[in-house]
């Protein structure tokens, strides 16, 4: 939990500009209209991060509006995806352009193990609990049935999978408009894989954004409804699933576009 807590201190710093949700006031009663959803907005612009003498992230453009899909973001190794997800969560402040989040918080995982070995995954669930105000048990509780994992055991004695999959768990048990994941799904086994996926679909807010990255694409094509691709700091291409031809394999685009790219440099 210690890294959750940082990375939850943070990610409400300065370097992040929140697009921030305007209140309805209660007025005069007027002419009937429909309600214009007030959607929440996920914008980054120019992004640029240097990190040493590495310009890492080279003008990153994305928007994506918060209507509950899941975005995956992939990219080959050193492409900038952790950067990015770190500068999104507020843990990398240093950085030029703009992000633009909807407002309400952010609920972050890591590409590394953080809960506290020694604690259970009760006992997790318990700190969660108490640290955020939109934890929901009931939400925690179904996560937890439907996976299988016996809540008395500690996060130590968890295989790498078993701590994977408790860490997204307890990530996707908070109520936020904002899910980030780094490599959720790695050391987790293909059927349960699809269990988390269909819990992730089911259970998310209606007007959240999830970004997932993941090396995992093949497998996981059908859980996604945006694709990002990043490559040297870039944005290569940013499709939405639906819009591509029928029989599509995303594994495929993405290996073309990145041998393309490369051919090129
Ligand atoms: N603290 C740092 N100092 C200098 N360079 C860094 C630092 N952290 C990351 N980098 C560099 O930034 C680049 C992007 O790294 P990043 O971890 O964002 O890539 P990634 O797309 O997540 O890669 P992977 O798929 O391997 O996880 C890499 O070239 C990496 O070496």
């Amino acid at each position: 939990m210690r890294e959750g807590s940082r990375h939850e201190r943070h990610a409400h710093g300065p370097g992040v500009q929140r697009h921030r949700r305007r209140s309805r006031r209660p007025g005069r009663p007027g002419p009937e209209v429909t309600p214009v959803p007030d959607l929440g907005l996920l914008e980054i612009s120019d992004l640029r991060v240097r990190l040493g003498r590495r310009q890492v992230l080279r003008g990153v453009d994305l928007t994506i509006p918060a209507r509950g899909q899941i975005v995956g973001l992939f990219g080959p190794n050193g492409a900038g995806k952790t950067t990015l997800m770190r500068c999104l969560v507020g843990l990398l402040e240093r950085y030029q352009g703009r992000i633009d989040l909807p407002g309400g918080g952010v609920s972050y995982m890591p590409d590394y193990p953080y809960l506290y070995p020694f604690l259970t995954i009760e006992q997790c669930e318990a700190l969660f609990r108490s640290r955020y105000e939109d934890f929901s048990p009931e939400v925690a509780r179904e996560l937890f049935d439907t996976l299988g994992l016996d809540r008395s055991r500690r996060v130590g004695e968890l295989s790498k999978g078993m701590s994977e999959q408790a860490h997204v768990a307890l990530t996707f048990a908070r109520r936020v408009p904002l899910y980030v994941l780094d490599e959720p799904l790695a050391a987790v086994d293909p059927y349960t894989r699809g269990l988390l996926v269909d819990l992730v679909r089911r259970l998310r807010p209606p007007d959240s954004v999830t970004i997932i990255s993941t090396h995992i694409i093949q497998e996981v094509g059908e859980l996604f409804d945006e694709v990002a691709m990043l490559l040297d700091g870039q944005v290569l291409r940013h499709d939405q699933v639906a819009d591509l031809p029928a029989g599509t394999e995303l594994e495929d685009v993405y290996k073309q576009e990145v041998a393309a790219r490369w051919a090129t440099t």
